[in-house]
This record gives C-alpha cells, sequence and structure tokens, in this order.
C-alpha cells in the first residue's frame, strides 16, 4: 500500500505483538512493534522528528522499563494528539478505568476476541481522533498546515496531522458534475477543517481492505487507456471511483466529462453523446458539441450505461470499435479521443441474456470490470466516511464539528446501509440539522424507521456478527488484497493463498467476487 497509515504497538508479549501487527497490516496499516515502553517513547520521538508521526500507539499496561500508565501520561503531555488504546488483561479493569481517565482513547482487554474487534475499535478510535483533530480540540502548535500528500491526493489509509489538501491536478473537470470532487483550494481553514486529510483528501476515503482493494484496481488500470466498467448498487460510489481513475491517469490534464444515459430521454441522448449540426433537426438551431466531444482529451464517464436505449448502444459500440463518430446530421468524421468508464447499478450479464443489452456492447465495455462493494461489506469505512460528511458538511454550512457519541457511532456502525455511501451521507447531513450544535445522539441519525431494512438482513447480519461472519469476511478481504496485488491472476493468487485454483474459484463464487 503506499501510503500506509502508522501504527505503533507496545507489548512484551511476542505472540501479542505478532497478533496485533498482523490484524492491523491486513487492514492496510503500516505498523511498529516494539517489547517496552521506553522503546515505544523512543519511536514515538523518532517519528515525530521525522515528520511521519504514528496515527495511533496501542499500549499494554504491564511492560519493562517504561510501564504502560507512565508512557499513556507523556504521550498526553507532549503529543496530546496521538490517540492511545490501552491492552489490559482481565483482572486489571480498574487500571483500565484509570488509564481512560488519563485520556487513553479506549481500552481493550486481552485476549482479544477477534482482528475484527480489533479493527473496528482501532477504527472507532481514528474516527474520532479524527473529529477531534478537524474540531481543533487539542493544540494548536501542530495545526500547522503541511502539504505532503500524493500528487493525486487520494488516500487508502487515514491520520496524520491535519495537511494542506491538494489542488486540483488538473484544474479542468466537468463543470456540471465536479464541484466538490476534485481538492478545495489548499491552505488554511479549509485544510484544517478537515477531519484527516490524509484519510479524506480529495473526497475518497478507502479505509476497509475490500475499498483498498478497489482502489488498487483502480489505480492499476488508471495507468492504461483501457476501458472499464463500475458495477455496484446505487451509492457506493462508482462516480466518485470514476473520477480517481480520471485523476490518476495520463489524461487527468483533461476534463472528466459525466453523462447519465438514465437521465436524459432517448431522442436527446444522442445528440446529447455525439453532438449535431445546426438544422440537423427539427429545433436544432445551432451546432452542438456532444459529450464525445468535449471529453476530447480526457475521460468520458457513461452512468448508468445499462439503461441505453438499443438504437443507442448500437451507435456506441461503433464508436467504441471505430474510436470515431460523426454529429448528428454530420459528416465529417471526428476523432473520439477520450477514455471510457461506464457503470451500472444492474446485473448487466443478466441484461445480456434477457437481450436487453447487447453482447458485444458488454465485452467491449467490461475489458476491466471493477465491483464496488456495498458500505456493509465495508466496515471499516464506515466511520471515517461519517467523520468525513460531518466535516463537510459542518463546513459548508459554517457551523461548529458536533461530537459524535458513542452511541450514535454504534448505532452507525451497526446499521445495514442499504442505499450505501449515499445514505450515510443523507443521516450525517440530517443529524447535523437535528443535533442543533449539540452532540449527535442516535436519534439524530434517523436510522431507527429504518427497522425494516434492518430485519429484512436480519438474518445476514446475525451470520456476519458471529464469529463464523467475522472470519468469512477475513477471508474474503485477504481473497481480494491478494487477488489484486496479483493483478486479478487467479493461478498466481491461489498459490499465494496456498489453495488450489478450483478451491479460489469456489470462493470467489461463494463471496461474490468478480475478477473478469
Ligand atoms: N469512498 C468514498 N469516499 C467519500 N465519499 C464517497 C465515497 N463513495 C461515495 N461517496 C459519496 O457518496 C455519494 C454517492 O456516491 P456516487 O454518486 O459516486 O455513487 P454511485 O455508485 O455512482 O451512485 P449511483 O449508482 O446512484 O449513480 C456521493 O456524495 C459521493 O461523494
Amino acid at each position: 500500500m503506499e501510503r500506509p497509515l502508522r501504527l505503533l504497538v507496545a507489548d512484551d508479549e511476542e505472540a501479542m505483538r505478532l497478533f496485533l501487527s498482523a490484524a492491523l497490516e491486513r487492514a492496510g496499516h503500516r505498523v511498529d512493534a516494539v517489547e517496552d515502553g521506553q522503546s515505544a517513547l523512543e519511536k514515538i520521538v523518532a517519528a515525530e522528528r521525522s515528520k511521519a508521526p504514528y496515527a495511533l500507539a496501542l499500549i499494554d499496561l504491564q511492560m519493562p522499563r517504561l510501564p504502560g500508565m507512565d508512557l499513556l501520561s507523556h504521550i498526553r503531555r507532549e503529543w496530546p494528539r496521538l490517540p492511545v488504546i490501552i491492552l489490559t488483561a482481565h483482572g486489571s479493569i480498574p487500571t483500565a478505568v484509570e488509564a481512560m481517565k488519563l485520556g487513553a482513547a479506549d481500552f481493550l482487554v486481552k485476549p482479544l476476541p477477534s482482528p475484527g474487534h480489533l479493527r473496528a475499535a482501532v477504527s472507532r478510535v481514528l474516527a474520532q481522533s479524527a473529529l477531534n483533530a478537524a474540531a481543533g480540540h487539542n493544540d494548536a502548535d501542530r495545526d500547522a498546515v503541511r502539504s505532503d500528500t500524493d500528487p493525486v491526493g487520494i488516500a487508502m489509509t487515514p491520520l496524520g496531522p491535519p495537511t494542506a489538501p491538494a489542488a486540483s491536478p488538473s484544474g479542468k473537470v466537468s463543470a456540471q458534475r465536479e464541484s466538490g470532487r476534485l481538492s478545495t483550494p489548499a491552505g488554511g481553514v479549509e485544510a484544517l477543517r478537515r477531519p484527516n486529510p490524509e484519510l479524506a483528501v480529495n473526497d475518497l476515503i478507502a479505509c476497509d481492505p475490500a475499498t483498498c482493494a478497489v482502489l488498487e484496481q483502480a489505480r492499476l488500470v488508471a495507468e492504461t487507456d483501457t476501458t472499464v466498467l463500475l458495477l455496484g448498487e446505487s451509492g457506493v460510489g462508482k462516480e466518485v471511483f470514476a473520477g480517481v481513475i480520471h485523476r490518476l491517469s495520463k489524461r487527468s490534464a483533461g476534463p472528466f466529462v459525466a453523462v447519465n444515459c438514465a437521465a436524459l430521454p432517448t431522442s436527446l441522448i444522442e445528440s446529447e453523446l455525439f453532438g449535431h449540426e445546426r438544422g440537423a433537426f427539427t429545433g436544432a438551431h445551432t451546432m452542438k458539441i456532444g459529450r464525445f466531444e468535449q471529453a476530447t482529451g480526457g475521460t468520458l464517464f457513461l452512468d448508468e450505461i445499462g439503461e441505453l436505449e438499443a438504437t443507442v448502444q448500437a451507435k456506441l459500440l461503433r464508436v467504441l470499435q471505430e474510436k470515431r463518430f460523426e454529429r448528428i446530421g454530420g459528416t465529417r468524421s471526428i476523432a473520439a479521443d477520450c477514455r471510457i468508464i461506464a457503470a451500472t447499478n444492474r446485473d448487466l450479464k443478466a441484461a445480456v441474456q434477457e437481450r436487453q443489452f447487447r453482447s458485444d456492447l458488454y465485452y467491449r465495455l467490461a475489458v476491466f470490470p471493477i465491483e464496488i462493494p456495498p458500505l456493509c461489506r465495508r466496515p471499516a469505512d464506515i466511520l471515517p466516511l461519517a467523520t468525513h460528511f460531518l466535516t463537510r458538511f459542518a463546513g459548508k454550512n459554517g457551523r461548529d464539528l458536533p461530537q459524535l457519541t458513542e452511541a450514535a457511532l454504534a448505532a452507525l456502525q451497526e446499521h445495514p446501509w442499504p442505499g450505501n455511501v449515499r445514505e450515510l451521507a443523507n443521516a450525517i447531513e440530517r443529524a447535523l440539522i437535528l443535533c442543533a450544535g449539540g452532540p449527535i445522539e442516535p436519534r439524530h441519525l434517523g436510522l431507527a424507521h429504518r427497522e425494516k431494512a434492518r430485519a429484512d438482513q436480519g438474518v445476514k447480519a446475525l451470520a456476519d456478527s458471529t464469529d463464523d461472519g467475522i472470519l468469512k469476511q477475513q477471508e474474503r478481504d485477504t481473497i481480494l488484497r491478494v487477488l489484486a496485488a496479483n493483478g486479478n491472476n487467479r493461478q498466481k493468487t491461489a498459490q499465494q493463498l496456498g489453495i488450489s485454483v478450483r478451491t479460489l474459484r469456489n470462493k470467489l463464487k461463494e463471496y461474490r467476487i468478480q475478477t473478469d
């Protein structure tokens, strides 16, 4: 992973260090593990000096050289923005409570029930810490704005001190749909208001391993000019990922032009896509440049491609094959010099089988399909996304950042999010209004009346909440990660996972992971 989040683990038990490191590294983080308090302190000092501070420290209470409690006091005094999770044995809960009073962000009782439990706690603390940072709850002296985001400013993992958002790399975007999609102007108040710039720069949050795997695929395909098909339920972020691919591509200096194929009547879609000459049809009083032409040198994003009428499907196929088109009523052949990214929330393969979508067009579009999982399958994204939206909406409305109560955080994590990221954004926007400046409680989120949706998912939720569910989630995450690392090559993936290609195939089916 290119921009890993740095975490520090301090525990004198080797097995525990290994467990914690493995679990957190699997979530995409970079972990330094040390065996005593003094070494932990030295690591923190070095990391601070190197301007690559830790995002979080997990500290055992009983350690040689410098005990956990002393280390915690030192951290609170010197680096108040570094959140600390205390690890404690069963019998020492009162000490853990003491640690909380001293300023620990959370405590975990050993032995930990599961890696998922650990990751959820880490994710929760990171989200809260990001909120605090954005609200300026902590020391001001570290609020100096750094400007070390990667060239496109997309972060797969959170944290670090406030950073200036990267300036828009292209400066050119589709006029009507891109507002807010590229980074805000660099520097100053805006930078400090971000929940956590490394987490949220350019509006893409990717903390869950499943989302990181998607982002990795996006990064890989972005370097090419290959046509991409983004698949996923409504609101999962297909357009966000289309924008990411554009910004990471060599066409990023060109425009990103988005067309929602479902929003336009059939009679208009052709002239919208290809443009028309003056007098081409009744009402065509002037010549019009179509979206293909507007996207010259850049990317054309065809959203809801599954809704295209048969006649338009045929025309689009021709353009994809010949890379040329004519304006309606025109004779001049124009080069289609743009990268195509299509998206749909429909099962396009099924649509092909039902003869609602041309198979030849499908295969032209699905050269590189990327499936974006629903939010309920990316639990580690939920709180960072909530934090991100809270900061964005509070900033937009000139409001102070409210706190999310523990109960609200839990409600957010438990909700099944059938409307995906869009539903989460709406819930946060609504909560921000209803909380009227106070802390956000579960009732402000308006999730209760969605009990039915939750009940519908009851069986699944129950399964997921069992250890078996957690294990399956981890297995799925691992497969996704290794697949992404191997460019979706099943042979290599199976080899690395130590299973047969056949078993891998069955697993892919079971977890509905598409690789072709
Ligand atoms: N990973 C993400 N990080 C930050 N914001 C996100 C992310 N994914 C989605 N969003 C936000 O959620 C909302 C819905 O995302 P988007 O429009 O990209 O979804 P979609 O899958 O294209 O939906 P539809 O199929 O309905 O067009 C947008 O406001 C978008 O900015």
